[in-house]
């Protein structure tokens, strides 16, 4: 399998403070990495940083970031723009709050793909609709022609999600993404996320607090503590076999796990 994104011995600094100190894994096409850890140990910083978001304070100052061959942190601005979205793709955790609150969220995904290739506006309609359906949301139309706040919360999320499900990136960096969902909706995106990764070999890294999600999810899981990756390995071996204190003291905080 192809190594789509390789993070070689990564620190990176919020205003000097190291948030990520010495982070080294590869993901490759296809693959679910799950990123497990306590808040504020930098999984979302981790996530950032490849897409070039970390904010005015925030810098890779150690290792790099290879996507392809390429050293993100040294991209151009143009060059990081050809890339996120259609290359890279990131959910956030609050996706939904991305939208302009006064434009159709149809038309402002409509706009996104433009943005990135030619696209007919019926064929756009279809594929949102299609997509918005799989992720639970039925009236495709409807959806597409509301604005933000004609939407409930767990469904701007989704129409969120599936901004960056449609333009089928090769990896997509999802932070939680599912955690302000109910468990109906939570079930209808991972499962649109297992689909696209075996329709189009879609990578994805998984950041989640459930380590119950990421036992069902991930073929590979890293456990961080404090900016630090503190184990790694496949997912059933690490969630049963822990060597790592941390990982140990991390599952004793949940009762049960099972693979599904
Ligand atoms: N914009 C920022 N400026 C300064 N410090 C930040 C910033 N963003 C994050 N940090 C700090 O970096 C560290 C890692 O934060 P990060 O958000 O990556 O953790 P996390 O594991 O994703 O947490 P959570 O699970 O709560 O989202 C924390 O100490 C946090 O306070």
């Amino acid at each position: 399998m192809e190594a789509l994104l390789e993070y070689r011995q990564t620190d990176v600094c919020y205003g000097g403070v190291r948030a990520v100190r010495g982070v080294s894994f590869t993901l490759h096409a296809g693959e679910i990495l799950g990123v497990v850890g306590e808040s504020g140990c930098g999984k979302s910083t981790l996530l950032r940083a490849a897409m070039g978001l970390l904010g005015p304070g925030g810098l890779v100052t150690g290792g790099k970031i290879l996507y392809r061959g390429e050293n993100l942190p040294d991209l151009s601005a143009r060059a990081r723009r050809r890339l996120n979205g259609p290359e890279l793709g990131m959910i956030f955790q609050s996706a939904g709050s991305a939208f302009c609150p006064v434009r159709r969220v149809g038309d402002q995904l409509y706009e996104m793909m433009r943005a990135h290739g030619p696209m007919d506006k019926r064929a756009f309609r279809q594929q949102a609709g299609a997509l918005l359906d799989r992720l639970g949301l039925e009236d495709g139309p409807r959806i597409l022609n509301s604005y933000p706040f004609e939407l409930s919360g767990g469904m701007q999320q989704r129409v969120g999600i599936a901004a960056a499900m449609l333009l089928r990136p090769r990896v997509l960096l999802a932070d939680e993404p599912t955690a302000a969902l109910d468990v109906s909706a939570q079930k209808q995106v991972l499962e649109e996320l297992l689909l696209v990764r075996e329709s189009f070999g879609t990578a994805v890294v998984l950041v989640s607090h459930n380590l119950g999600l990421v036992a069902a999810m991930a073929d590979r899981v890293l456990v961080m503590h404090r900016g630090e990756i503190v184990e790694a390995g496949e997912t059933r071996q690490v969630l049963r076999q822990p060597r790592a204190d941390y990982t140990r003291r991390l599952l004793e905080a949940v009762p049960k796990l099972r693979r599904a």
